[in-house]
């Protein structure tokens, strides 16, 4: 395996260590100052170190999830992390394991792993996206609890309270589920990994202005929930980790320590609202739609790496928005069912058709939301500035810490790409500047610039 460069790495811990902060939100000691009173959120131990070489039976037995264990994991995070998580909990019980096959978190794979996960008692997942969302989503369905050893800074859900699973329909949705009663990180399992898995999580880090702003917009023109809470926690880490940028993309562990910061941070933030939100908007309904319907086009890229060219995308689309003092004007919105049929087939457009409904405008309603947001334009504009990243310091950071910028970096035809940009807005009831644009008569225009 290969192993951390720059072990121990140039950049130190905050004060209070990796979790700083963190222990105190799963304490119930961090007040949230929207509510003023203390978070309460469903962890139990969260714990990021440097290493964690000979702790793994201690934090397993620590949550007393049972007396005997079954690990999940696949081929690549069985070498990275699984083998020895196992062989030490061999201590504490009998153990059993599960090495899933290249698995992907659909429907099929987890009446599998439900079948096989059938009477177990300690389930301890190890691996990254795929493995956590599936074995979150099987011991939620009957509230066992388990815990996660993270292998991979690959993205934000290890700590999120939602799994997002693809349907057997083939549409990827975001589904409620529950947390990991435990969450372990070994910093250097994750620096010493390939360097495209980090770069794809600080990238799902890097959402956060694209989101924010989506979020917002939506909350004031609509009065759909918002919540300051998961950014006022990750405020200052992010700052930290962008600072950290080329030490995502070199292996440094004090990098990795920041990037699993606001990660876990992030994934928080879901349980304070039960929804992915503040970190899922537009971005992720273009990376959502090239999971979905790339088919043979789709260049094996994760989650994380698609997620950071739809941020920049997003980024230059709502800079178009903001750098204007003239609020958008928009026309009836224009879907066509048949066109979507087209794309995703009968029954993921049935599906999607009829979510999106409250975001189809007439001339009346459009007539209403226009001179809402005339009237609010002036301020919202100045909201809006006050989230945003540049999107050219966002490439910045992103080319820094090793990942794809482009579609064609990704690998994506282009042409796809540009096919997502324009229609994953039919995707989901999340507002964003892709229906602003869309309804502005804009958007296609817009996307055939993005490479
Ligand atoms: N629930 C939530 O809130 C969230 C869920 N997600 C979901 O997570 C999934 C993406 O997860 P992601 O982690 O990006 O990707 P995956 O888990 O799908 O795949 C990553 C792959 O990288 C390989 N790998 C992991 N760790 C190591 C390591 N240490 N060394 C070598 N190889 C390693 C593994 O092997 P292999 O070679 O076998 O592929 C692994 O399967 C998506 O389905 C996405 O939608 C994303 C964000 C939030
Ligand atoms: O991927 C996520 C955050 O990175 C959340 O995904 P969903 O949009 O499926 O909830």
């Amino acid at each position: 395996m290969e192993t951390a460069k720059n072990r121990g790495g140039a950049t130190s811990a905050p004060t209070g260590g990796w979790t700083a902060l963190i222990d105190d939100i799963v304490a119930g000691r961090w007040t949230n100052p929207e509510t003023g009173k203390p978070a309460v959120v469903p962890y139990e131990s969260i714990v990021i170190a440097e290493s964690l070489e000979g702790r793994e039976a201690e934090l397993v037995s620590s949550l007393g999830l049972g007396d005997t264990f079954t690990v999940v994991a696949d081929k690549a995070t069985w070498d990275a992390m699984g083998a020895r998580v196992a062989r030490a909990l061999e201590k504490l019980g009998p153990v059993k394991t599960i090495i899933l096959d290249h698995p992907h978190a659909d429907m099929a794979t987890i009446a599998l792993v439900t079948e096989k996960l059938k009477g177990a008692e300690g389930v301890v997942a190890v691996g990254s996206g795929t493995i956590n969302d599936l074995v979150k989503y099987v011991t939620g369905l009957d509230g066992r609890r388990y815990c996660v050893f993270a292998t991979a800074a690959s993205m934000n859900g290890y700590t999120s309270t939602t799994a997002s699973i693809t349907l057997d329909s083939g549409l990827k949705v975001s589904l409620p589920s529950h947390a990991p009663a435990g969450f372990f990180v070994d910093l250097s399992v994750s620096a010493a990994a390939p360097t495209y898995l980090s770069a794809a999580g600080f990238a799902d880090c890097l959402v956060r202005s694209v989101a924010q702003i989506d979020w917002w917009l939506s909350h004031r023109l609509f009065g759909t929930l918002y919540s300051d809470a998961p950014y006022i926690i990750q405020a200052e880490d992010e700052i930290a980790l962008n600072r950290n940028a080329a030490g995502i993309g070199s292996g440094d562990i004090g990098a990795h320590g920041y990037l699993y910061r606001v990660l876990t941070e992030c994934g928080l933030g879901v349980s304070f609202t039960g929804m992915s939100n503040h970190g899922s908007m537009g971005e992720h309904q273009i990376s959502h739609y090239i999971d979905c319907f790339a088919g043979d086009r789709h260049p094996g890229t994760l989650h994380g790496q698609q997620v950071g060219v739809g941020v920049l995308t997003m980024g230059r689309l709502q800079r178009h928005y903001l750098n204007s003092a003239a609020a958008p004007k928009l026309n009836a919105t224009k879907i066509s069912f048949d066109g979507m049929v087209r794309r995703m087939g009968p029954s993921i457009a049935r599906q999607c058709f009829d979510e999106i409904q409250p975001k189809i405008f007439n001339d009346k309603a459009i007539g209403a939301l226009n001179e809402k947001i005339a009237d609010l334009w002036p301020v919202l504009r100045e909201e809006l500035k006050s989230f945003v990243v540049p999107v050219d310091e966002m490439t910045r950071l992103l080319k820094a810490a090793g990942g794809p910028t482009t579609a064609r970096e990704l690998g994506l035809p282009v042409d796809f790409y540009r096919e997502a940009v324009v229609h994953s807005r039919e995707m989901r009831n999340r507002y964003s500047f892709l229906d602003i644009a869309a309804d502005a008569g804009i958007l296609e225009d817009f996307a055939s610039e993005e490479i």
